[in-house]
């Protein structure tokens, strides 16, 4: 052994060859700071061996490398940018030194090789995988680009064009593609991939290869012709600028760099990507997206925790109701692998379900995403009935009926008296009291709200609401279904609105406002999806929801919260529902649903609903950009706030990705605590003062004037909390 260290090693086989392996002591190798000192050392040691002739870089681990430790990224990237473009010079550095050994080098991938990972595998002269490799550069995810060399040498290595497309999608190649562009060198089977390695090696080292060949291009600038250089980056570039927009920095600053870098060698080109790298890494977008990915950590941590607490597996599942959301829960269960009986009381209802778990299947086999061998598989885990029957021996039951407190009491009692007394019940109510509901049943305890979001097969947040007789194991067991359905499950307690609706009501309550003083709610929509980013504006949104449901649901709300919710008189969601405009689901709301000649669907404002406002709201007004966005936001972060410090949500990571995953919160603003934290608190609550006379909803907590005043984190409560 010439160098042992916590995460790697460096061990002299025979014939000089240096097994470099990345071994840590955790389950995955990744670049942290403590695995950048044992590389520097590995390199200083090889460079002192004089019986080395050649260098193989290995894993001990089912994947190779997964990248670098995003876990210290948040906390380092708090220095100043030009602190930063040291520190990340100090890792690029250490990977330059390893590539100038003067010695042939080669990488024996297996598994993931992401980020630092690939990069690590960039730096040798030869890249041999197995067929189980996923290969890339993932960084623009986090709002980054690679910092540790990337940049530089795959651009020199596959060509710009093919370089900038890695990078700026941040996709990971399958082995066959990562061959054929050239990242890789060889492709063989995992048992055969050590040996093919070493043979590889043993050829540069007795010159039947040319290394230094091979490795002098990712020393030098890019050869590119002028015209070669515009054609390649302009179109990069028109193609970012149209896909990533203006609050996803990364593609096009990494395009830049490579761009700019394209005239230098090695040295000149890694300065500008550790620039680059530096700037980024002070983006907002940057802190949102990496906290995205711990805060998703966390959700992730949580199922597997639970799957592991659960007594109870679910092997077989039921749902009653075969509508919208039955239909689709049904799909989603029989897709992800659990066999699940829908239930209705009539035909065409199950012949409905059925129709539309087909549909989705139909357009995956379109899209060649699945084939009709799973379609088939898929439609059997189905089993339509229209009795109780086969729903006796089910462990776990979702109710998805009529949104109706008696005929849901009813269908869950009849439910409870058929099943086994250790199965559990849930209900998919989106605003009835998951305690109210719980009343009646003799088994409160196997009993809690499960909350799927419309469309259930796209959008992946599910609440589990746990009512105060609920118990642990029927939460645990019910977060590992929906884990296993393939969902992200939040726990939270029961409230009215739950956490998803019990935010987004004082924020749709923040618009009826802004309507009823004038605004144009076509200008405030967009206004909240080109400027905040929302995917939907509010006045759409209500429309998708259906105005109907809106209008019930604010009453809901109103009744649970009856003064900070309060119904507005004249609500213009009110106004639309007294005259049948329900949105979407009849083609009148706030918009004109239609479709074009071409059968493509339409959404015009709706003239009607500019003269029913007339009648009822102020006199036309415009509204700044920023007033709107502060009429609007303050209402839902402060009543997420308040979700905190109720205990209906348990962390900062779990509020903001409820928000992300259950209405597509804008992921660059990172969540509506990665919002506000952003704003920073004492700018929140200067500009949460200026409104304070419109409504309670307006108001700050004391317990965020405190979090101000100590200058704390919600997301450091978290870490406590961990
Ligand atoms: N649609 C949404 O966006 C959405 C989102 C989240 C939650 N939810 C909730 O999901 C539930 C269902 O909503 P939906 O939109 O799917 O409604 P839906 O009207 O599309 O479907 C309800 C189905 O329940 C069936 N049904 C009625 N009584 C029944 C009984 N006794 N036994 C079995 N089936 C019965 C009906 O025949 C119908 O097929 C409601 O509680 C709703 O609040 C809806």
């Amino acid at each position: 052994m010439i160098f042992q260290g916590n995460s790697l090693s460096a061990q002299l086989l025979d014939d000089g060859i240096v097994e470099l392996k990345y071994d840590a002591q955790g389950s995955v190798n990744k670049f942290d700071q403590a695995t950048f000192e044992d590389f520097r050392a590995a390199v200083d040691a090889i460079n002192n061996c004089a019986d080395a002739k050649g260098v193989m870089v290995t894993s001990g681990k089912p994947a190779f490398i997964v990248g670098a430790d995003i876990t210290e990224f948040l906390e380092t990237f708090k220095q100043p940018e030009d602190q930063l473009i040291p520190w990340v010079k100090t890792a690029s550095d250490v990977f330059d030194s390893f590539e100038d050994i003067q010695l042939p080098t080669i990488a024996a991938i297996n598994g993931f090789a992401l980020g630092g990972g690939c990069e690590m595998t960039l730096a040798c002269d030869y890249r041999v995988a197995d067929t189980t490799v996923n290969i890339g550069l993932p960084e623009v995810k986090l709002g980054l680009m690679p910092g540790f060399g990337g940049t530089v040498r795959l651009p020199r290595l596959i060509g710009a064009d093919n370089a900038v497309e890695w990078m700026s999608t941040g996709k990971a190649h399958k082995a066959e593609q990562a061959l054929a562009v050239g990242v890789l060198d060889a492709v063989v089977k995992p048992e055969a991939l050590r040996d093919a390695a070493l043979s590889m090696l043993k050829s540069a080292i007795d010159g039947k290869l040319d290394w230094r060949a091979k490795r002098q291009p990712k020393l030098e600038p890019l050869r590119l012709s002028k015209i070669e250089h515009m054609m390649t980056f302009n179109t990069c570039k028109g193609m970012i600028a149209a896909k990533a927009g203006k609050h996803y920095p990364a593609p096009m600053v990494t395009v830049n760099t490579i761009e700019a870098a394209a005239g230098l060698d090695r040295a000149g080109a890694m300065a500008m990507e550790n620039a680059g790298f530096a700037k980024l890494a002070k983006t907002e977008a940057a802190t949102a997206q990496i906290g995205i990915f711990m805060a998703d950590q966390v959700i992730k941590g949580k199922a597997k925790k639970a799957g592991k607490q659960a007594t109870k597996a679910v092997n077989k599942a039921a749902v009653l109701g075969a509508g919208i959301m039955g239909g689709g829960i049904a799909y989603q269960s029989a897709y992800k692998g659990t066999p699940i009986i829908m239930k209705d009381i009539n035909d065409q209802a199950l012949d409905l379900g059925l129709t539309t778990a087909a549909g989705i299947l139909t357009k995956q086999v379109e899209r060649g995403r699945s084939n009709a061998k799973k379609m088939a598989k898929v439609l059997n885990n189905i089993t339509p009935t229209l009795s109780y029957d086969s729903v006796k021996d089910v462990d776990v039951v979702v109710e998805a009926v009529v949104e109706n407190p008696k005929v849901k009491a009813a269908v869950l009692a009849e439910v409870e008296s058929v099943v086994s007394d250790d199965a559990i019940v849930t209900s998919n109510t989106s605003t009835i009291s998951i305690d109210l509901l719980a009343k009646d049943l003799k088994r409160p305890e196997n009993f809690c709200g499960m909350h799927f979001f419309n469309p259930v097969h796209k959008m992946p947040l599910v609440e589990v609401i746990r009512g105060k007789d609920t118990s642990d194991e029927t939460v645990a067991a019910v977060v590992a279904y929906a884990a296993k359905m393939g969902k992200s499950p939040i726990v939270v307690n029961d409230c009215p609105g739950f956490y998803v609706n019990r935010v987004l009501f004082p924020y749709f309550a923040g618009f009826s406002h802004l309507v009823l003083e004038g605004a144009d709610f076509t200008a405030v929509d967009k206004v909240m999806e080109k400027q905040f980013g929302w995917p939907m504006g509010p006045a759409y949104l209500l429309d998708v929801v259906g105005i109907d449901t809106a209008d019930h649901c604010t009453g809901v709300m109103s009744a649970g919260f009856p003064t900070r919710m309060a119904k507005l008189e004249n609500d213009p969601v009110s106004t639309l529902y007294r005259n049948e405009r329900y949105g979407q689901k009849n083609g009148k709301g706030f918009y004109d649903y239609g479709t074009d000649k071409r059968g493509k669907p339409t959404k015009v404002p709706a003239e009607t609903a500019f003269e029913l406002f007339a009648a009822s709201c102020s006199d036309k007004k415009d509204f700044a950009a920023d007033d709107i966005i502060a009429r609007l936001m303050i209402p839902l972060v402060n009543e997420v706030v308040r979700c905190l410090e109720e205990g209906v949500v348990a962390s900062a990571a779990e509020a903001d990705m409820g928000l992300l995953y259950g209405l597509g919160f804008p992921p660059f603003r990172g969540g509506p605590i990665r919002y506000l934290e952003t704003l920073g608190l004492d700018n929140f609550i200067a500009m949460a003062d200026k409104y304070a006379h419109l409504g309670e909803i307006y108001q700050v907590t004391d317990g965020l004037r405190e979090m101000a005043k100590s200058g704390q984190s919600y997301f450091s409560t978290d870490v406590k909390k961990a």
